[in-house]
């Protein structure tokens, strides 16, 4: 399980694009959002859609694994398909703020690996929101105000990654999948294998 988390606009869709697309062991959790969709996005695809009633009825039944409000909108994580990733042992990736990388680590605790992106600076963090040209200045302006509340949780996080040069950033982000899927695929069995090593050794 990798979160990835960051102020609006510091480049976490990005990089999780460029991971899905170079990594194909990672499935991506497709959220539920009431905010309009984008003109570049995809229901189904960036997210599901969804009218205000419609998540809270979700959200009542217990089909979100965490929710929260965000800029004035709600999210949510599915459980099904998540839940199904952890049974399955597929690694999985949230795109989801600190709010979804604190209950979600409640839940599953030491499988999850948290990485925060900022940016390297504010002004650029702006820059890039205008560039983006996919919302309003009013929404862009919600979205820096909320910037700073939202970094201010980066000691949460397991992992920092500045996102300055996106190509630099995005191999800190590889190194950090490399190194967690070692820990995770090789410690199992390390007990046994040093075990019969301290073994043979005292044969020998
Ligand atoms: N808690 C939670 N946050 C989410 C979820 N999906 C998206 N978010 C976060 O909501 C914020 C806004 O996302 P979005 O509207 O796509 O804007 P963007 O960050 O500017 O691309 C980002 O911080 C996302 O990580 C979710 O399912 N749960
Ligand atoms: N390192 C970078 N340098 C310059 N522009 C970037 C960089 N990383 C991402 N961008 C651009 O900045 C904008 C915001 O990135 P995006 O991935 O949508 O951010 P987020 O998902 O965190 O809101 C996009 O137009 C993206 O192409």
């Amino acid at each position: 399980m990798l979160v990835l988390s960051s102020p609006s606009g510091a480049g976490k869709s990005t990089i999780a694009r460029n991971l899905l697309e170079t990594d194909p062991a990672f499935r991506l959790s497709v959220s539920v959002t009431t905010r309009k969709r984008r003109s570049s996005e995809i229901d189904g695809q960036h997210y599901h859609f969804r009218s205000v009633p419609d998540f809270e009825v979700m959200r009542d039944r217990d089909e979100l694994l965490e929710w929260a409000e965000v800029h004035g909108n709600f999210y949510g994580t599915p459980r099904a398909p998540a839940e199904k990733a952890i049974g399955d042992g597929q690694d999985m990736l949230f795109d989801i703020d600190w709010q979804g990388a604190q209950q979600m680590k409640e839940k599953v605790g030491v499988d999850m690996v948290s990485i925060f992106i900022l940016p390297p600076s504010i002004d650029e963090l702006r820059e890039r929101l205008k560039r983006r040209a996919e919302d309003s200045d009013e929404v862009i302006e919600t979205r820096l105000r909320n910037a700073r509340a939202e970094i201010a949780h980066w000691r949460e996080y397991d992992y920092i990654v500045v996102n300055d040069d996106l190509n630099d950033a995005f191999h800190e982000v590889q190194a950090i999948v490399t190194a967690e899927r070692l820990r995770r695929d090789r410690r199992p069995g390390l007990f046994d294998f040093v075990s019969e090593m301290l073994n043979e050794s005292a044969v020998v």
